[in-house]
């Protein structure tokens, strides 16, 4: 059984810095500094008083396969998963082939798997193709050897609310969930930026607020009426903040849950000066109210927790004219460091809260049992160690992705992954993943 011992490090960021031994999978005791042999080791990694975390869990990645590997891969897309820490990630389902079926799934789950760098759970679409007509195969999906739990058609909104309330019910009953992307295709055509001052300048289309939260205030109340679980993805407005507030005051039981990503905590509309497509995602950039409003509904629970919606594309999809342009922006190695931008150095997380909203909310919400553990003896080895004050200046071509369109090149984000370890192996060093 290998043995890895983290010295020196701080579990939640609190306390004197201990030492953690993992022996196979499992954290086999922590304790003062002295406490373990370091010559019993077989590898021991010196924390230097780095935040010790459970792993990452990303309930929103896209992998883009099969069928976009010019973009992003299972290989790739894990490499950057594991280098911004986590250990497991959620893969949507709008690829191509669409994973709307057991083949898919248990493709995608078994390409996770050879890799081997984080745990790679498929999604399920809820409907065939992602035409938002008629259900997929829920149940054989859930009954694959992929065991799918969370569904989605995620790119496209499930706008008909009659199979919304479907999917609610048979999801329900496979003891999974939706994940809604929440957008009013009939308030969307052609829409292109955030309905606003910015975009009436620049003569983009506008992406209305409401568009978003009419569907999370039909979906609450459907998910109320079927008792189906509903999680609301990459939540982007003030107003479905202050709706998720008032339905989860309301409702008992925790039924509805909620993601917010990196970049809506982060970025506003004012980026869209420049008509540079890297700026371009879905739902867009709003205004700074939002941001204001989804950093405090984060942090007071409202939102559950950040998901990346990681949406690597090839160059020729964004070095184009923006109405051309595919939406979507990387996420998986700037989260962190957005987090503790965002959150940490703003007082509103401390790092107890970091670990529930990148690791032990969105575990829960997908129900896996081996992730967003506590770090402790018996508990199983999945770990982000995080120096919490160095600052590294983001450069998209040195991401792990294929595609390269960050938002963030060149901005300066505090907080690194040091390693992050995987049921105890390590999986990323220094920057470096380990295959
Ligand atoms: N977020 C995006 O702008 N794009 C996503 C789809 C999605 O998350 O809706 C993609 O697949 O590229
Ligand atoms: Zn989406
Ligand atoms: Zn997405």
């Amino acid at each position: 059984m290998s043995r890895v011992l983290l010295r020196q490090v701080r579990p939640y960021g609190a306390g004197e810095p201990v030492d953690v031994l993992v022996e196979g999978e499992t954290i086999a005791g922590t304790g003062p500094a002295g406490r373990f042999d370091p010559a019993d080791a077989d590898e021991v990694v010196d924390g230097g008083g780095a935040v010790a975390l459970p792993g990452f869990v990303d309930l929103h990645t896209h992998l883009r396969e099969p069928g976009r590997e010019d973009a992003e891969s299972i290989g790739t897309g894990s490499a950057a998963a594991a280098l911004g820490g986590y250990t497991a990630v959620f893969a949507m389902a709008n690829t191509d082939p669409v994973a709307d079926n057991a083949v898919v799934v248990e493709h995608v789950a078994r390409r996770g798997r050879e890799v081997g760098l984080v745990d790679v759970h498929p999604v399920g679409a809820v409907t065939v193709g992602l035409a938002g007509e008629k259900l997929a195969e829920l149940g054989a999906m859930a009954g694959s050897a992929a065991q799918v739990r969370v569904f989605s058609d995620d790119g496209k909104c499930v706008h008909d609310p009659l199979i919304m309330r479907r999917a609610l019910e048979y999801t329900s009953a496979l003891g999974g969930l939706v994940a809604q992307h929440a957008e009013e295709p009939r308030l969307t055509v052609d829409a292109q930026a955030h309905e606003g001052p910015a975009a009436a300048r620049l003569g983009l289309t506008g992406w209305p607020a409401p568009a978003e939260e009419s569907i999370i205030a039909r979906d609450c109340l459907l998910s109320g009426h079927t008792g189906g679980r509903l999680h609301v993805c990459h939540v982007s407005t003030a107003g479905s903040a202050d709706i998720l507030r008032w339905w989860k005051a309301k409702e008992a039981g925790g039924r509805v849950s909620a993601e917010v990503t990196p970049h809506h905590l982060l970025l506003t509309d004012d980026r869209l000066d420049g008509f540079d497509p890297v700026n371009k995602v879905n739902p867009p950039l709003r205004a700074d109210a939002d941001v204001e409003a989804l950093r405090r509904a984060l942090a007071d629970g409202t939102v559950d927790c950040v998901a990346t919606d990681h949406a690597p594309h090839a160059d020729q999809d964004k070095d184009c004219e923006w109405a051309a342009a595919r939406p979507g922006m990387l996420g998986l190695q700037t989260a962190l460091g957005i987090v503790v931008a965002t959150m940490v150095r703003t007082g509103l997380l401390d790092w107890r809260g970091v670990a529930r909203v990148l690791s032990e909310r969105p575990a829960e919400i997908a129900g896996l049992a081996d992730q967003g553990r506590p770090i402790a003896e018996g508990e199983p080895a999945n770990i982000v160690l995080v120096d919490p004050d160095a600052e590294q200046t983001v450069r998209s071509a040195d991401l792990a992705s294929i595609g390269r369109n960050s938002p963030f090149d060149g901005m300066q984000l505090p907080g690194r992954v040091v390693a992050t370890l995987l049921r105890g192996r390590i999986t990323a060093h220094e920057g470096e993943v380990r295959q």
